[in-house]
């Protein structure tokens, strides 16, 4: 079965009283969903509260209708993840930490060998594979992240402002990488500040601005960006 994940009215409040409140989502097999928003808006929140890696003070999660607390570890070994900073080990070069980082998600040697090979090669990494990662710029060790986040063909996709700090070639390397597992029903959800990249990718654009779901844009639409600020005003306006 495809990865669908749901969040139904999901709340998590900080001390400083920041968060994120009532959100209500759907990731949909086959969908590149887009979560756009202001620093502070929510967004990493949110994805690490899809994730498991913070637990909702209230509301439910689901994946494929099962919760959280009752999802198998091989389940989740069919997420692939990227929140913030690269996962991987300085003196380990690229291919040994994409090698390993495939073991660990039960991947057993040979495929973790043949996984490896084949995200290097699409992620274009060839020149870097056996250089220690640490040495690596930090657009490379990027693309290693998204490599580590991608090589094992995962259903169900969430990553945090992958674009950041890929330079032009990188992200149409990722949106490539991207649009082919979609079209292999996997379910994607990334988050942006380019609102111009995820029109270009996006099935769908959700917009998060205080830590609530504000509305959506519509991929492509003219002026997108003048529609975000607008929205995103017309909400502030009325906190
Ligand atoms: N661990 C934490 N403890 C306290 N407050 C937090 C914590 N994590 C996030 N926050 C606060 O929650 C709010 C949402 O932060 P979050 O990182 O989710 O925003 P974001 O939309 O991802 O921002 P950016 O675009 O800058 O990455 C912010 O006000 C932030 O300061």
């Amino acid at each position: 079965m495809q990865a669908s994940l749901a969040l139904k009215a999901v709340t998590k409040i900080f001390p400083s009283g920041d968060g994120v409140r009532e959100v209500d989502l759907a990731l949909t097999p086959g969908e590149i969903h887009a979560l756009v928003g202001l620093n502070g808006a929510g967004k990493s929140t949110l994805m690490r509260l899809m994730l498991g890696m913070k637990s909702p003070d209230s509301g439910l999660i689901t994946l494929n209708g099962v919760a959280f607390d009752k999802i198998s570890p091989d389940r989740w070994a069919r997420v692939g993840h990227l929140i913030e900073y690269p996962l991987a080990y300085a003196e380990l070069t690229v291919r040994q930490n994409l090698i390993l980082s495939a073991r660990l998600r039960g991947s057993a040697p040979d495929r973790a060998k043949s996984a490896s090979a084949t995200i290097i090669e699409k992620l274009n990494l060839g020149k870097f594979a056996e250089r220690r990662t640490g040495e690596l710029s930090l657009g490379n060790r990027q693309r290693v992240g998204l490599a580590s986040a991608l090589q094992h063909e995962p259903d169900l996709i969430i990553l945090d402002e992958p674009t950041n700090a890929l330079d032009p070639a990188g992200v149409i390397l990722l949106r490539t990488v991207l649009l082919e597992r979609a079209a292999n029903g996997a379910s994607v959800l990334v988050s942006s500040h380019h609102l111009d990249e995820v029109s270009r990718i996006a099935d769908r654009i959700t917009v998060i601005n205080g830590g609530r779901i504000i509305g959506a844009l519509q991929p492509g639409q003219p002026e997108i960006e003048r529609a975000f600020f607008s929205l995103v005003q017309t909400d502030s306006e009325a906190a």
